[in-house]
């Protein structure tokens, strides 16, 4: 039998039940996943956690106004940074990106973009010197930053961002200006209440003449006092769908004076006497972004496993209806749409959360190499991750949504945790640039990836399959191919087939005498298609070959079943392109699905033990639904009696205002 390490005295006999069924041992999945030492490391820095109460929350932040919540997070920061090096390694980004996780959760906290954007910033595009002057202050925290890109304005076309920084030779300083209500910035986390300092992104002005976007580092408070620096009007845009424990912000810039050295010069520079000189690459000033679509495809899959946690062990300790007469009542678990829902939900967080490690080793390797001046493999790794934000973000909404339903009434209660998750993840579709123009810069790679191999030109390794045209017939069920790689080439079809015909239908408007952006924007919708169906098919290969890789037999099959789930899902999820061209028919669409049935019932025994091998603690999940005892009843009577508005039996508006009514409508009778 193997090891469950999660099951103990007390829990839910129902999902006890569950962990016995296991056919893998969760342990060595989580190994898997983690890695030998951050697995156990997660552990035991969970397990600190709980020990320090100064790092848990009173009460459910939810019960919470926004200023409480933005305080109770900022006093936590003060707690994390003084005991913090006590419980994890501060050098380790994935040691301290686990406490994080745990003491503040998903919603937000004061460090978030100085931490995610920042420092990156700085790292990738200030020179040695100026990277020697910032880096350690900020690493000390002795002041806070941000990254104010965004304006009211313009958030997307940032060629069009109204903020200036225009360069003054006679005093050798950069005076950062806001002309008009549009230019405001706009939306900067951390920048309305707790940021010092900011990256700026602005328009470089040299004697009248622009080159373009560029960073500068602008101080926007008092070190000491924390008051806003003459010139600088500062503060929070107010309540949002979510993430409300973030203060994203306003800025507006009056003919602030910053010095020269404060423009962020490893790529562009501009000498003392006003010399400018351009970067290797237009677009690496870009960088801060590039690094945040490669981090977060990992936090968004991170958030779509939380969910899938609670809603999995819900479903086996909730029982509702008979499946067969008289036989009692079941777990809901054992329907089969709940399996539909949950588990391809869990194959799709399983996906990217293993394709997002492949994403930061590939972003790591390529950021090395920019840094050293070789930008060959920008434009590869732009579009890729275009792409992937785009996709991740958009599916995971639409997994954690499923999950949220599964759950019934309770799933829309703040106590399962889900309704607050699905809010800081659907952000991802907008932030980092919104989802469709990002789809296109993708589609625009691979237009030119057609156009390269018409002209016999070498395409780069991510576009070689559209070489393959020999891939023109569905070969499910033929010897000699396996499910596996049958799906793939169906992906790889169903990628090639739409990036050919956009391109063909593109062409031949351009033929007819429709100008390039206009035959662009009349098949824009194709576009973001084709650009879809590539990034889909990019993340298929990368999961099979991502399991491919594993040793350990128990854990390879394991991880086999979700990954043949995953690739069933996908092809039945867009089975209308094999139609096209003639590649599959209708019955080998249903063998796909008959293979995806059969899947669902596999995976069912190992349901729960899957999403404990993820390993989220009860203290970072904050949902009463998906803890991992499965006492889900009593405890949510408890949450309900711990609200607030229960603080009194009767609420003094009550008094205030509905007794009178009552009484005063008794007294007209
Ligand atoms: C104590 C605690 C300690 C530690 C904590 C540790 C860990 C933290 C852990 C957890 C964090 C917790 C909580 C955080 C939670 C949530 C929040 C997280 C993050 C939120 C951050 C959000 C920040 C932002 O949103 S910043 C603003 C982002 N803005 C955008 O993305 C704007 C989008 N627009 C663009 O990118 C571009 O303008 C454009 C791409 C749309 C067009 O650009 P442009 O007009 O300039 O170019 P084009 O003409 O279209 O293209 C010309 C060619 O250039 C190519 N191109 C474009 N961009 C790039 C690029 N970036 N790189 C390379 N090439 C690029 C393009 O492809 C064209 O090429 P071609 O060959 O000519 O076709
Ligand atoms: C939670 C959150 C945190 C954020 N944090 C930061 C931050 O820390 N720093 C920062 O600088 N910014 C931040 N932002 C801003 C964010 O990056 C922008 O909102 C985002 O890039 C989208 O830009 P926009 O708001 O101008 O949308 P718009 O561009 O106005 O988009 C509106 C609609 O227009 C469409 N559209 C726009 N242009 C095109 C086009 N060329 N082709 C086709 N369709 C188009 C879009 O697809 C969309 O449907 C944050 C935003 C959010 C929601």
């Amino acid at each position: 039998m193997p090891l469950n390490h999660l099951i103990r005295d007390g829990d839910n006999p129902d999902i006890t039940e569950e962990r016995q069924k296991a056919t893998f041992s969760t342990e060595e999945l989580a190994i898997e996943i983690y890695g030998e030492p951050l697995a156990q490391r997660r552990r035991e820095i969970s397990a600190e956690v709980l020990k320090r109460p100064e790092l848990l929350d009173d009460c459910p932040h939810v019960f919470l106004d926004r200023t409480t919540k933005v305080e109770n997070s900022m006093k936590k920061t003060v707690a994390v940074m003084e005991k913090g090096s006590e419980i994890c390694d501060f050098t380790s980004r994935e040691e301290l990106g686990h406490l994080v996780c745990e003491v503040f959760g998903d919603d937000g906290f004061p460090l978030s973009i100085h931490f995610v954007m920042f420092l990156p910033a700085i790292q990738g595009q200030a020179d040695d010197e100026q990277a020697e002057q910032w880096i350690p202050r900020a690493m000390r925290l002795e002041f806070i930053g941000t990254y104010a890109q965004t304006e009211l304005g313009h958030g997307t076309n940032l060629r069009a961002l109204e903020t200036t920084a225009t360069y003054d030779k006679r005093t050798q300083e950069f005076i950062l200006h806001t002309p008009t209500v549009s230019a405001y910035k706009w939306w900067p986390g951390n920048l309305g209440k707790t940021a010092n300092y900011v990256i700026a992104n602005a328009q470089l002005y040299i004697d009248g003449k622009s080159h373009g976007p560029h960073n500068f580092l602008v101080q926007i408070r008092d070190e000491n006092t924390h008051q806003p620096m003459p010139g600088i009007t500062v503060g929070d845009i107010g309540p949002k769908f979510g993430l409300n424990t973030n203060d994203n912000g306003f800025l507006r810039f009056d003919h602030v004076r910053i010095p020269r050295r404060n423009m962020l010069m490893r790529h562009s520079k501009v000498s003392a006497d006003g010399v400018y000189s351009p970067p290797v690459h237009p677009k690496l000033s870009y960088g801060a972004m590039i690094f945040v679509r490669a981090t977060m495809i990992r936090m968004l899959a991170h958030v779509v496993l939380k969910a899938a946690t609670i809603a999995i062990r819900y479903s086996c300790v909730r029982r509702q209806g008979e499946i067969k007469t008289g036989n009692g009542e079941v777990k809901i678990l054992e329907y089969q749409t709940q399996q539909h829902r949950l588990f391809t939900a869990l194959a799709r967080g399983f996906a990217y959360r293993l394709v997002g490690d492949e994403v930061k080793n590939l972003y790591e390797k390529i950021a090395e190499e920019v840094k050293h001046g070789n930008v060959e493999q920008l434009a590869d790794l732009h579009a890729l991750l275009s792409g992937m934000k785009s996709i991740v973000s958009y599916d995971s909404g639409k997994a954690i949504e499923q999950c949220r339903m599964a759950c019934g009434g309770h799933g829309y209660s703040h106590a399962s945790g889900i309704p607050e998750m699905y809010a800081v993840e659907i952000a991802g579709c907008t932030y980092e640039g919104e989802n469709m123009v990002m789809l296109q810069q993708q589609a625009r790679y691979l237009v030119k990836g057609i156009h390269r191999l018409a002209h016999g030109e070498e395409l780069s390794t991510m576009l070689q399959y559209l070489a393959n045209t020999s891939n023109n017939k569905f070969r499910i069920g033929e010897s000699g191919v396996d499910l596996e790689n049958a799906l793939i080439l169906a992906l790889e079809y169903i990628a090639r087939s739409t990036i050919e015909r956009v391109t063909a239908r593109l062409d031949s408007l351009q033929n007819k005498g429709l100008s390039a952006e206009n035959a662009w924007n009349e098949n824009a919708v194709e576009l973001t298609r084709a650009s879809r169906t590539h990034t889909r098919l990019w993340i298929a290969r990368c999961f099979r070959d991502r399991v491919h890789r594993i040793e350990n037999h128990a854990i390879r099959s394991a991880l086999t079943d979700i990954l043949e789930l995953f690739l069933t899902y996908e092809v039945v999820d867009m089975s209308q392109y094999l139609y096209q061209g003639g590649y599959a028919n209708s019955d080998q669409v249903a063998q796909v699905k008959d293979a995806m049935y059969k899947l669902l019932e596999k995976i069912r025994p190992n349901a729960v033990s899957y999403v404990d091998a993820y390993e989220v603690s009860d203290t970072e999940l904050r949902s009463v639904l998906g803890r991992r005892d499965g006492n889900v009843y009593d405890n949510l009577l408890k949450w309900a009696k711990s609200n607030p508005l229960n603080r009194t039996e009767v609420l003094p508006a009550v008094e205030k205002h509905l007794m009178p009514m009552m009484l005063a409508a008794k007294s007209k009778l």
